[in-house]
């Protein structure tokens, strides 16, 4: 049998974008990719892992000196096997290969945890030729990571808007199953047999925003790791009405703000306030008081707005000129609290996630 070649490329992303908490996300163009081969010839090479995967990271990807490399502990392929199990398949066909090179740096707010869940399904789908749509694959994006915004925006591509809509009481039950019994656990070798519980359908909804192509998006990165699950443990169970208003104000004029030629740092810069996750957050990122009190469109020509991208640590700038300087000025602060940066210029994601698929004779 010929061997399958395909590639899969996901999409980074910054979510929130100040108000639109758990709402907002948009796809960064910095790409994780999946370099796969299904060659049956390969058989013996890839025997030793227990679901039949040799999975690789170039060296110089994110996280290649510390992700796990057994198919069943690694966030990408142990994805991919939940959605192969969904459908009775076991194990990867004998002979599987992946290589990832992953540029999205982990835990720093740029959505590669999400960028990881959907290139693992959409890995999941190729090679088990289960014809899935994306709205499907969402579904199952959402069981593993289970806020929409940066899924939705690697998934789909561009500036989305995103909601989980009313489960049923049973939906509910359903996609609230621990993540153990969603995900395979690493199991020493041993296959426990266990059916995952399949995802309810049309769990999230979502709209595509227009962009203007003239705002840029400048990635401040902070050199250290925040997990997503610290970053939301400092958030209160509540909120006050005024709070809450304060981010609805905001998000419905943000939305379409983004959209206007020329763009308005009058309008953008205080759209981007929030007050449901930034307060809470600047205990957990030294210097970001400063920085989001500091550096402004007065101070910066071409900056429109500035905020914490995702969960943090980075910074998101969005800017139509002067990128190295409003970078440079973020870096500065942040080292005076002894926080060392780097920085990416990047644009819009437009695509979203794609599979280059070529078969070799
Ligand atoms: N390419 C990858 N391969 C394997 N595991 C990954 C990969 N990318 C991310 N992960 C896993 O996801 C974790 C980071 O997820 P986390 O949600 O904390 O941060 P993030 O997704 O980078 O940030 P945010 O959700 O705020 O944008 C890593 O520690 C690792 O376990
Ligand atoms: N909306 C999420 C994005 C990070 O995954 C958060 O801010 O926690």
């Amino acid at each position: 049998m010929a061997p399958r070649n395909f590639v899969i490329k996901v999409p980074a992303s910054s979510a929130n974008i100040g108000p639109g908490y758990d709402v907002l996300g948009v796809a960064l163009a910095l790409y994780l990719e999946l370099h796969v081969t299904v060659d049956p010839a390969l058989g013996g090479e890839t025997n030793s892992d227990p679901n039949n995967c040799r999975l690789s990271y170039s060296a110089d990807s994110e996280g290649a000196a510390t992700v796990p490399l057994a198919s069943d502990a690694n966030l990408i392929t142990r994805t991919a096997l939940y959605v192969l199990r969904c459908s009775g398949v076991r194990t990867f066909p004998s002979g599987t290969t992946v290589h990832v090179v992953n540029p999205i740096p982990l835990g720093r707010g740029l959505g590669s945890s999400g960028a990881a869940v959907v290139a693992g399904v959409m890995l999941g789908n190729e090679i088990g030729q289960l014809g899935l749509s994306k709205q499907r694959m969402l579904d199952f994006c959402l069981m593993i990571e289970r806020h929409p915004d940066n899924i939705t925006a690697a998934m789909m591509g561009s500036f989305c808007g995103s909601f989980l809509r009313d489960l049923t009481p049973q939906e509910v039950e359903r996609r609230e199953i621990p993540l153990a019994e969603v995900l395979p656990e690493p199991s020493g070798g041993e296959d426990t047999g266990l059916v995952p519980p399949l995802p309810p359908t049309d769990i999230g909804r979502h709209v595509k925003y227009n962009w203007n192509p003239a705002i840029k998006c400048v990635a401040i990165i902070p050199e250290f790791e925040l997990s997503t699950a610290d970053s939301r443990g400092v958030l209160p169970k509540a909120y006050t009405t005024q709070d809450l208003v304060f981010n609805l104000q905001r998000l419905a004029v943000l939305t379409a703000a983004l959209t206007m030629d020329p763009p308005q740092a009058e309008l953008i810069y205080p759209a981007m306030q929030d007050r449901v996750h930034q307060p809470y957050r600047k205990i957990l990122v030294p210097g970001l008081a400063d920085v989001l009190q500091s550096v402004t469109p007065r101070t910066h020509a071409g900056l429109l707005g500035i905020c914490l991208s995702g969960a943090g640590p980075t910074i998101l700038a969005l800017a139509t000129e002067n990128f190295e300087d409003i970078a440079l000025e973020i870096i500065n602060r942040f080292a005076k609290q002894g926080v060392q940066c780097t920085w990416k210029l990047l644009d819009v994601a437009q695509g979203g996630s794609i599979v280059e698929t070529s078969i070799q004779e």
